[in-house]
């Protein structure tokens, strides 16, 4: 008899594929079709699984995905804990407003970490703080400390999320995982029906439980490319820009030079951000000449 079980690949261990189901964790090896298929699981599936009599376990199907993204690649993203450093390296905008149009591309919303406030001053902490608020005001939620983050992240994480972190190298993702991790007494049984058993081998990405979803254990991405973004859609992901566009003359207002614009008249009252406007100059530049900035290099 065949028992069949459906479940969310949390690990993948050298060609095996672990799946929490709704009572264990299944070691699972991968059916032939999806080498034939060119459709190999990732962590993050949602996937069907089959037991059979002699106990040995395989992974049949891949339901549809809600995105695909990173590296190591992880399926059905549904937020992003982006880490921004104060210092070490030094807090830019210009990268957080670059990664906030990548996922708002990407369609996957974005929460904010403000890490190393520790190795700052008053001062400086102060300017940026000041400046998050309005990131803030356009809807991103801002987390200033790692203690808040510890104790907010379990709530905010709903059922059979996938979070995983995103930041430029440096900006502190591992060190913010692990104290997640040192804080949980992790479940680490696996049902291995005999396969691989004892084996070492090392890991790619695996999501480890958190509140009632899952967060990634290793972060996606440090390097992002926005050029293939379409520069005349670019307008679309700089979220308060999108909001304000119903108001502006011209339904394909880019926010260039085009009369009665929204967007430029909220810059002029102080109601949108300079430097968000500056930075989205700086993108369109970016997506026309096609490859990435000086000041990235
Ligand atoms: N003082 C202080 N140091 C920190 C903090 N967070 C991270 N660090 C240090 O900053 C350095 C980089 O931190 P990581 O956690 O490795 O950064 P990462 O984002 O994972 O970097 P990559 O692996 O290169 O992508 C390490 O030496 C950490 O100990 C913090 O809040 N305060
Ligand atoms: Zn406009």
């Amino acid at each position: 008899m065949i028992k069949e079980d459906q479940g969310i690949v949390i690990g993948l261990i050298a060609g095996y594929y672990d799946v929490q189901t709704s009572t264990d964790i299944i070691r699972t090896r991968a059916r032939g079709v999806f080498r034939k298929n060119n459709l190999k699981p990732v962590v993050g599936d949602h996937v069907k699984i089959q037991i059979d009599d002699q106990g040995t376990s395989y992974l049949v199907a891949v339901l549809p995905r809600k995105n695909l993204i990173g590296r190591p690649a992880l399926a059905n993203v549904t937020q992003i804990l982006l880490v921004m450093s104060a210092v070490q390296p030094d807090f830019s905008l210009q990268l957080l407003d670059r990664f906030l149009t990548f996922f708002s591309w990407k369609g996957v919303p974005v929460s904010i970490f403000l890490s190393k406030t520790d190795l700052t001053n008053r001062l400086e902490l102060t300017k940026i703080e000041e400046t998050l608020q309005y990131y803030q005001e356009i809807g991103y939620k801002v987390y200033y400390s790692q203690k808040e983050v510890a104790s907010n992240l379990p709530n905010d994480i709903g059922s059979e999320q996938i979070w995983t972190l995103a930041g430029q190298s440096g900006a502190g993702k591992s060190t913010l995982i692990n104290s997640l991790k040192n804080g949980l007494n992790q479940e680490t049984g696996v049902i291995s029906n005999s396969l691989n058993r004892g084996k070492h081998t090392t890991r790619t990405v695996n999501l480890f439980h958190l509140g009632k979803g899952y967060l990634a254990d290793t972060p996606g991405f440090s390097a992002i490319d926005l050029t293939p973004i379409k520069i005349n859609e670019l307008r679309n992901y700089f979220i308060e820009f999108k909001r304000a566009s119903k108001y502006c003359k011209f339904r394909g207002c880019q926010h260039l030079n085009e009369p009665k614009c929204e967007v430029k008249a909220l810059i002029k009252k102080g109601k949108i951000s300079k430097s968000r406007y500056d930075n989205y100059l700086l993108l369109r530049k970016e997506i026309e000449n096609g490859k990435l900035p000086e000041y990235l290099k």
